[in-house]
């Protein structure tokens, strides 16, 4: 057990107030290690620090707080002298290493102090408060910074705006990517505000590219990079898969061309995952390759699209197939911007989050399973607390099985393909439907298809592939797929990338969370399965 967060600052820089709504907002109860040492030693402070010494009250500090570290989890507030005891700061440090979070409110010098001398008990500012007061942030203020791992500075916020940007760190979730260029995804309310750290100083001009259904995402985007003093081109493409296309990224490359990018720009891409995906190309392509952050805000992008640096457009041969293996600098998936998204378009989303249930996380079809009733009736005006957190949790163990497969394959020589489950077929019944079928959604049907060919071949009992169906429709995704024939799936299945020569290739369950490959199976189960679909 550790505390949700640990608040440190000058005295008077409003770490009760803010502590405590930061508490309210997390559900937790809040301490002040200051009022427990006077519970503790029943006595006030002035007093210890008159017939004990500053030293000795330092001992009993230090005591009290490595007791909360490891035996509270709400929001603790400490003394602004605590972090000076470097029994306390080792501990701090141990505590953040283990998860925590360490907030310094930096609050405005005259504020604090006007505050600071309201409040009275506090020996160290008797007399003459405002010259000790700038002495102490003299001493103190560079061991704070160097302590914290989050700075929260007050000024023009309310004590709820600085509570709720604790609150919303505290709740981040971070799921890392390996490989040759490492990145992080954030997963949380609010993540978008890391966006110029997460790019870094380099950069002077930024592409947002952004489809106009999230306008008022990119509007906050915008004026957020442009406060952060970069040099923002506004770039609209047209929406879903009508901008994954060589003419949209064409126009791209005309505009960045005219307005002087250079290799040491970048690219944000904004959107559901057809403008991911095309960020991402344009990023891939221009000069040879220009950093770029993912910014998703549809479901299926936050748990699949934004990562693994398969960027791309369609073309007249099928799905995806022009692109490159490219991966982003970062990926911020801000849940708050669920908060415009279709009903439909989040349920497609359930589709890839299944999926990854299927191939390796189990425990991600349980929540499903659970929460399937919430899930179907996703209502983007009504999310509560609970249905984020069940969000959160979702998008960060599908982000994490992702992150399984393309941190050691992100070129898909091998364990990446098993990501592409339900996908083969899926692909197809996109190509067939000119695109109107969301990719999600084939996906589902794809995943039943994979199941009943698993079936038919005797990797898998009747209950595994009774079970997609019945998880699946229950999260509101179609089972099956009546609008076209065999023949024109078949061969758009041997276009498939999984395909080697005329060889069809799939990825198929031996049982619940694990998968393995399918070569050249015989025509007629890949016939039959596909005739079960069509039920
Ligand atoms: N690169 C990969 O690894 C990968 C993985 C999975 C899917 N994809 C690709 O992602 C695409 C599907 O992504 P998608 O399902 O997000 O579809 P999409 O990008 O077409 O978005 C669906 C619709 O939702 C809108 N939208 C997105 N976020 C919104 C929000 N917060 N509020 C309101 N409207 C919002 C979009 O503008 C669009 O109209 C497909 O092209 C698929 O091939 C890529
Ligand atoms: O990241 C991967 O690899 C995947 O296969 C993830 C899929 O869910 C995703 O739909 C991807 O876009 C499919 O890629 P493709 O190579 O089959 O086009």
């Amino acid at each position: 057990m550790q505390p949700k967060a640990v608040l440190i600052g000058m005295p008077g820089s409003g770490k009760t107030r803010i502590g405590g709504d930061a508490a309210t907002l997390m559900n937790v109860e809040f301490r002040d290690s200051d009022i427990e040492i006077e519970a503790r030693e029943h006595m006030k402070i002035p007093r210890i620090f008159e017939e004990r010494g500053e030293k000795e009250f330092r001992r009993i500090e230090s005591e009290v707080i490595i007791d909360d570290l490891h035996g509270f989890d709400g929001v603790l507030s400490l003394g602004g002298g605590a972090p000076m005891t470097e029994r306390t700061r080792s501990e701090l440090s141990r505590y953040i290493a283990a998860g925590g979070t360490v907030v310094y409110l930096d609050a405005d010098p005259n504020e604090a102090i006007a505050r600071a001398s309201r409040a009275g008990n506090r020996p160290l500012l008797a007399d003459d408060a405002a010259r000790k007061w700038r002495r102490l942030y003299a001493e103190r203020h560079d061991i704070y910074v160097d302590l914290a791992n989050l700075i929260v500075h007050t000024k023009g916020k309310t004590p709820m705006q600085a509570a709720q940007n604790i609150a919303d760190t505290v709740n981040e979730r971070v799921v890392h990517v390996d490989g040759t260029d490492p990145y992080d995804v954030r997963i949380g309310s609010h993540v978008v505000n890391h966006l110029a750290d997460v790019l870094g100083s380099a950069p002077v001009r930024i592409a947002l590219i952004h489809t106009t259904p999230v306008q008022r995402h990119s509007d906050r985007v915008r004026a957020l990079l442009r406060r952060a003093g970069y040099e923002v081109t506004d770039i609209t493409i047209p929406d879903a898969e009508a901008g994954k296309t060589i003419e949209v990224a064409n126009g791209i490359w005309k505009r960045l061309g005219e307005e002087g990018f250079t290799r040491s720009d970048a690219v944000v891409g904004l959107g559901g995952g057809a403008a991911t995906d095309l960020a991402g190309f344009v990023a891939a392509t221009w000069m040879r390759g220009i950093t770029y952050v993912n910014c998703p805000t549809s479901l299926l992008a936050m748990v699949d699209a934004s990562t693994g640096g398969k960027t791309g457009i369609n073309t007249e041969a099928g799905k995806n197939l022009v692109g490159s293996f490219y991966t982003p600098a970062g990926v911020l998936a801000d849940l708050t911007t669920l908060g415009s998204l279709p009903n439909d378009i989040f349920v497609e989303g359930l589709g890839e989050v299944a999926k990854s249930g299927f191939i390796e996380d189990t425990e991600i079809l349980r929540i499903l399973e659970d929460h399937a009733e919430q899930l179907r009736t996703f209502d983007p005006n009504a999310i509560d607390p609970e249905l984020e957190a069940v969000i959160a949790e979702l998008i960060e163990r599908t982000v994490t099985v992702k992150s399984h497969h393309v941190s050691t394959d992100l070129k898909e020589k091998g364990k990446r393909e098993f990501l592409n489950y339900g996908h083969t077929m899926g692909h197809a019944i996109e190509k067939l439907e000119h695109f109107r079928w969301r990719h999600g959604n084939a996906v589902a049907v794809g995943m039943v298809y994979a199941a009943e060919l698993a079936n038919i071949l005797g990797y898998i009992d009747r209950d595994l592939v009774d079970y997609h169906r019945s998880l699946l429709s229950s999260l509101g995704l179609p089972i099956s797929w009546n609008d076209g024939g065999f023949e024109d799936v078949l061969a758009l299945m041997h276009k498939d990338k999984k395909a080697r020569g005329n060889m069809l290739r799939f990825v198929v369950l031996d049982r619940p969370g694990h998968v393995v490959h399918l070569e050249n199976p015989p025509a007629d189960a890949v016939e039959e399965a596909f005739r079960r679909v069509q039920r």
